[in-house]
């Protein structure tokens, strides 16, 4: 949900982008409601709608996709509910405590046609058969959130300054991590949309990323396209950041 400063703590309105997205006051809390605690509500900023509504994936039963990196399940739940609870999405988590709390997520938002995979999507064979239609895959990897807003950024500055050498180094290595997973996704035979998206307001983690792997070899070999009114069956149609 997106907070929306001009309205009454009594009012929301409907997203004009986002389907389904409701906008409340930020003074309007959701801890305590029914709806919230049974997952019917889901918790999410704007920003964070717009992966799984570019990803658009089809809702039909032979539908399937692939979210890489899940937990909390947001973007998982979200995706699911774009394709009517049909096709499957299958949805990878590496660490088994985030894991735990993925499967509580899904089953509580009545996400039934998702298969929650507790492993690294890094490991993942891409030619094994059980996803060798996966066209659609979302990548939103572990970052270093610097594009979360909160009001206590500003305390937070000069602790962040003294840092930043410290960050730099591990920068560095989200960043290689983060292209190596665009790079295991475009593996997958059948795949046609990649979007990435991630928390950070960094270059170094979202245009760089994506210009490198736009220029990786798999990535030229495809001819990847931008927007072809008749995409080709084998190409990756886009690769798109959020
Ligand atoms: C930024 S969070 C994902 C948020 C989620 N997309 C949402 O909207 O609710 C990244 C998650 O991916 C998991 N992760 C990181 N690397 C992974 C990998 N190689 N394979 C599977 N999961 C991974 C992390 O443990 C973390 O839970």
């Amino acid at each position: 949900m997106q907070f929306n400063i001009s309205a009454s703590k009594k009012e929301f309105s409907k997203d004009e982008d986002i389907p389904a997205l409701l906008l409340f006051h930020p003074q309007v809390s959701f801890q305590d409601k029914e709806a919230y605690k049974t997952a019917k509500v889901i918790l999410q900023d704007k920003a964070s709608c717009f992966p799984a509504v570019v990803l658009n994936p089809p809702a039909s039963a032979e539908s399937t996709v692939i979210d890489a990196t899940s937990t909390p399940g947001n973007k998982t739940s979200h995706l699911s509910t774009l394709m009517c609870n049909l096709g499957t999405p299958f949805a990878f988590e590496r660490d088994h405590k985030r894991f735990l709390s993925l499967q509580t997520m899904l089953s509580k938002a009545k996400c039934q046609n998702v298969e929650p995979i507790n492993a690294d999507f890094l490991v993942v064979n891409p030619m094994d058969s059980k996803y060798s239609k996966v066209m659609h895959i979302l990548l939103d990897p572990s970052c270093s959130g610097s594009g979360i807003v909160t009001h206590l950024d500003y305390l937070v500055k000069s602790v962040e300054q003294e840092a930043n050498s410290v960050q730099e180094d591990q920068q560095n290595k989200l960043a290689a991590f983060q292209l190596m997973m665009i790079k295991h996704a475009m593996k997958f035979p059948s795949v046609q949309q990649i979007i990435y998206s991630t928390c950070s307001i960094h270059a170094i983690k979202d245009k760089h990323i994506v210009c490198a792997a736009l220029e990786s070899a798999k990535a030229l070999s495809c001819k990847l396209q931008t927007h072809s009114p008749k995409p080709s069956p084998t190409a990756m149609e886009a690769l798109w950041i959020c």
